[in-house]
């Protein structure tokens, strides 16, 4: 059974949190369907953030999905969660029985080619508790995705395919940071999904 084969997966960190890597989940065929269909079908819009009073607008586009219309508040903006469509209804259900964990709400990334990233941070908002556990699914254009931890800086990256999923578990957020670096061999746009779990 899907739940139990994590056990087998080789952990990406080598200490202070677990990350696992299902490789591609889905077949070419099926990861350009589901592109296509979030790619249409999701209401994209451009990240907005505050930083010392200054207003920023990202190229990265982003979407926010949930069990309830959950807000969602960081960066000085807040977001209402929308109500899943079909798409994300059948990809949170087939991420929760690959991972074994359930989820309630998703934030979607849209990087339309190399340029687009994300810089470090970690997944630490209060509302997603002490030790959140957080995905990666990709749709799309193949990207470099690394960790750095918080005190020792020690470096860990992986390439994350076209219908892979990447789970970050315990100690994952608390010890450790991630990115998107920004790549110029990337010229095609690439879709993920980080479902996670808001705690009501
Ligand atoms: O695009 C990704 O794979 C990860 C995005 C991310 O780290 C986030 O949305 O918090
Ligand atoms: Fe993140």
């Amino acid at each position: 059974m899907d739940l139990f084969s994590q056990n087998s997966l080789p952990n990406i960190l080598p200490f202070d949190g677990t990350v696992h890597y299902y490789g591609k989940i889905f077949s070419q065929e099926q990861s350009t369907d589901y592109f296509d269909k979030l790619f249409h079908h999701i209401e994209w819009r451009h990240d907005e953030a505050v930083l010392y009073g200054k207003h920023y607008v990202t190229k990265r586009k982003v979407a926010w999905y949930g069990d309830s219309p959950f807000e969602y508040r960081y960066s000085g903006t807040t977001k209402q969660a929308l109500p899943w469509t079909p798409a994300l209804k059948e990809l949170k259900a087939i991420v929760e029985a690959k991972s074994g964990n359930i989820f309630n709400s998703c934030l979607l990334n849209l990087y339309h080619e190399g340029s687009e990233g994300m810089a470090w941070h970690s997944d630490g908002e209060k509302m997603l508790g002490d030790d959140p556990i957080v995905t990666s699914l990709t749709f799309g254009a193949e990207r470099k995705f690394s960790f750095k931890h918080k005190t020792t800086k020690q470096t860990v990256s992986l390439i994350l395919e076209n219908g892979s999923l990447l789970v970050m578990r315990e100690g994952s957020q608390k010890n450790w940071l991630h990115r998107l670096p920004p790549t110029k061999k990337v010229t095609r746009p690439r879709i993920s999904l980080t479902f996670r779990r808001i705690i009501e």
